[in-house]
């Protein structure tokens, strides 16, 4: 184990990268090779490593991203109607920057939720805020923040994020403060952060889910305006999945 009074104050200045980087160049003989300029990238660039990394882990803790997915792993023989050249082009997060929304829509179990959590992935990499949420769980969460005068903190929180996922919306028709709370969010994010939403109702039943004429306007023309669009089909991956286990070994 190499101790050093370098090493020690870098630890001390918190540059754990460039200690990591340290340790390991004095471990490699060829290094002794290189100059000081070189010497010291070497450490500068594994410094900055670490710190991507740290921010990537943080980032995607508080995303809570529902699956593990990443836009390099996508399947695009096993998603049926996913435009490889629109994803590729989402997959540069630069719709995020534009503040543009994206609305994926499908059956159940076709990879909705899967393709925006490697979306909340890839954005969690550029070290952006991203928040994923079930749609009936906020409803209820913010409910509940109204009884107990969290509400005004936690849509602030939601207006806060650069991309807000909200997976599993519909097909059930919302209520009064449902209503209200999601031309919130809408309202709140309309032309400054995006939104994916996911669905397994077509975008042209939302209107009816949202139920009054004039919300359903005012949301869906925030929303709808500006949005990319995925519209998935055919079974449910989640078959698919147990077919494959049901096999026997061969
Ligand atoms: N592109 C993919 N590559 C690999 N596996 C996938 C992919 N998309 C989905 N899956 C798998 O298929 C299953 C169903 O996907 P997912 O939960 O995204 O479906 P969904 O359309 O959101 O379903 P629901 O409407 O029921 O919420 C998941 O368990 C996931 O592991």
């Amino acid at each position: 184990m190499l101790t050093h009074p370098t090493l020690d104050l870098l630890h001390i200045l918190g540059l754990n990268g460039m200690a990591k980087g340290f340790i390991d160049l004095n471990a490699q003989p060829e290094a002794r090779t290189l100059d000081h300029a070189e010497w010291l990238a070497l450490l500068l660039e594994q410094e900055k490593t670490l710190r991507q990394q740290l921010r990537f882990e943080r980032r995607a803790r508080t995303a809570k991203l529902r699956h593990t997915a990443t836009v390099e792993d996508v399947d695009y023989r096993a998603v049926r109607g996913l435009d490889r050249s629109l994803f590729l082009k989402l997959a540069t997060g630069d719709w995020i920057r534009a503040r543009h929304n994206l609305l994926i829509t499908g059956p159940c179990g076709v990879g909705k939720s899967w393709l925006a959590s490697a979306l909340g992935h890839r954005a969690c990499r550029d070290d952006l805020a991203v928040a994923y949420h079930r749609v009936p769980r906020l409803f209820t969460a913010l409910a509940t923040a109204r009884g107990d005068g969290r509400y005004a903190r936690t849509l602030r929180s939601l207006a806060r994020l650069d991309l807000l996922i909200l997976d599993d919306w519909g097909p059930e028709p919302l209520n009064a403060d449902q209503r209200r709370d999601l031309l919130e969010i809408v309202e709140d994010r309309y032309e400054a952060r995006s939104i994916i939403v996911t669905s397994q109702m077509p975008v042209d039943h939302w209107y009816e889910i949202i139920g009054s004429p004039t919300i359903a306007d005012a949301i869906l023309d925030r929303l709808v305006h500006n949005a990319y669009r995925i519209e998935l089909t055919g079974e449910s991956l989640r078959k698919a999945k147990r077919a494959d286990l049901d096999q026997p070994a061969t």
